[in-house]
């Protein structure tokens, strides 16, 4: 099942040898213009900023609720005062650190299967023709615990798996108590909301950039939104490189204010808050009958990033992906079913909604990120359960 799913990813070459080999960059690396080396990047707009905090805090929670329903308007946000002790990320990003310096024997003891997304390499790659990306990356399912392959998790440096376990329950409570706000902004019930995040199942991708003697003409990472429902982005080295799609179409190059972790709204946070505002979006319009769509005033949006790469610095950033429970339905909210008036909606079952979601948004990539949820979780498709109409 998971390899009709995946298609295989295609072996590339390693990327981070590529760099130290000093030849010239291979063609497939290159882009056009078309492909975004021409694109405007806008420097100097600073991410808004959310103090965790000053929203647990009564006193300021209010005043900083309504900070961080703009922020998640906006998509990004810088998280300050999110409580991870300053060891715990200091652990983390040395360990990290020290992996990419191994030999390229060491790292590929834990080398992806071609037709996996777990362990050290490449992903994405479906085509001979694709661009590639300037980049390695070392791919680790965290939680629930026992999804857990061990095979994939290094052991060089010793400290390598109690520092991204630390961390990795650091991230889970930090995104615990985002929803816990982002479903009071919203105007839901917190439970409601957390009990569809219950088990939190947690993604880790580092994602490593090395130099590139034409890093003007290579990206790091393409042009995406996070197939998640919210993101913690980590720099672990100072070398900045990520930059987030404005309306206008340019790019916002990201400088990270010290100590602060970026969230990202992913794609399935959007969408929750479509399902739950029946907003009318041309991604998921096609999920809901006409009659069922009406239209809402504001919502939180999965906006479009990118990485770039630097000419002569590597640069290293962890993403933690955290999802809501694989087994849930997508349905409106009772609380915002009665605030619009008893409107009728479809519920579908998670797994179909993101297919439909990510076949639009992605050209189906969403199949191969969902393939080790079908072994491990026992991820369920129901058909006759997804597109049956509740009464209202
Ligand atoms: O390297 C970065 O800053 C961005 C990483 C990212 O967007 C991702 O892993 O999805
Ligand atoms: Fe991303």
């Amino acid at each position: 099942m998971a390899h009709a799913i995946t298609g295989g990813h295609l072996q590339v070459p390693n990327v981070q040898e590529l760099a130290q080999s000093g030849e010239v960059v291979p063609a497939r690396y290159v882009r056009t213009e078309e492909e975004g080396t021409a694109d405007v990047v806008v420097t100097g707009c600073p991410l808004p900023v959310v103090d965790l905090g000053r929203l647990l805090d009564p006193r300021s929670s209010q005043e900083e609720l309504a900070n961080l329903g703009s922020a998640c308007q906006q998509g990004f946000f810088q998280l300050v005062n999110h409580g991870v002790p300053a060891d715990v990320i200091l652990d983390v990003k040395r360990d990290i650190a020290e992996f990419f310096r191994l030999p390229l024997e060491a790292k590929n003891e834990y080398e992806k299967l071609p037709d996996g997304l777990e362990g050290y390499g490449q992903v994405f790659v479906f085509s001979e023709t694709q661009k590639l990306d300037w980049s390695d990356m070392l791919y680790l399912m965290l939680r629930p615990v026992e999804a857990r392959d061990m095979s994939f998790w290094p052991t060089t440096p010793p400290s390598f798996r109690s520092s991204v376990d630390r961390y990795s329950v650091e991230a889970a409570r930090v995104v615990l108590c985002l929803l816990r706000f982002m479903a009071m902004d919203m105007g839901v019930e917190p439970e409601r909301l957390l009990e569809m995040f219950g088990g939190q199942p947690q993604t880790m991708k580092v994602t490593y950039y090395p130099p590139c003697q034409q890093a003007g003409k290579v990206i790091g990472l393409s042009p995406h939104t996070d197939a998640c429902a919210m993101t913690l982005l980590l720099h672990v080295n100072d070398v900045q490189g990520l930059q987030i799609r404005s309306d206008d179409g340019n790019w916002l190059a990201v400088e990270p204010l010290d100590g602060a972790i970026i969230v990202s709204v992913g794609d399935i946070i959007e969408a929750m808050w479509v399902v739950a505002h029946g907003l009318d979006h041309p991604d998921t319009r096609h999920l809901f009958q006409t009659h069922d769509v009406i239209l809402s005033n504001g919502k939180y949006r999965s906006v479009e990033h990118r990485a770039v790469v630097h000419p002569d610095k590597e640069r290293i950033a962890a993403a933690m992906f955290h999802q809501p429970r694989h087994t849930i339905m997508v349905e409106p909210l009772p609380e915002l079913v009665k605030e619009n008036g008893g409107a009728r909606y479809k519920s579908v079952a998670y797994a179909e909604f993101m297919k439909h979601f990510f076949s639009v948004k992605l050209g189906g990539l969403f199949m191969a990120i969902s393939s080790k949820c079908n072994d491990d979780y026992s991820w369920q498709y129901t058909p006759n359960a997804m597109w049956r109409n509740r009464p209202a």
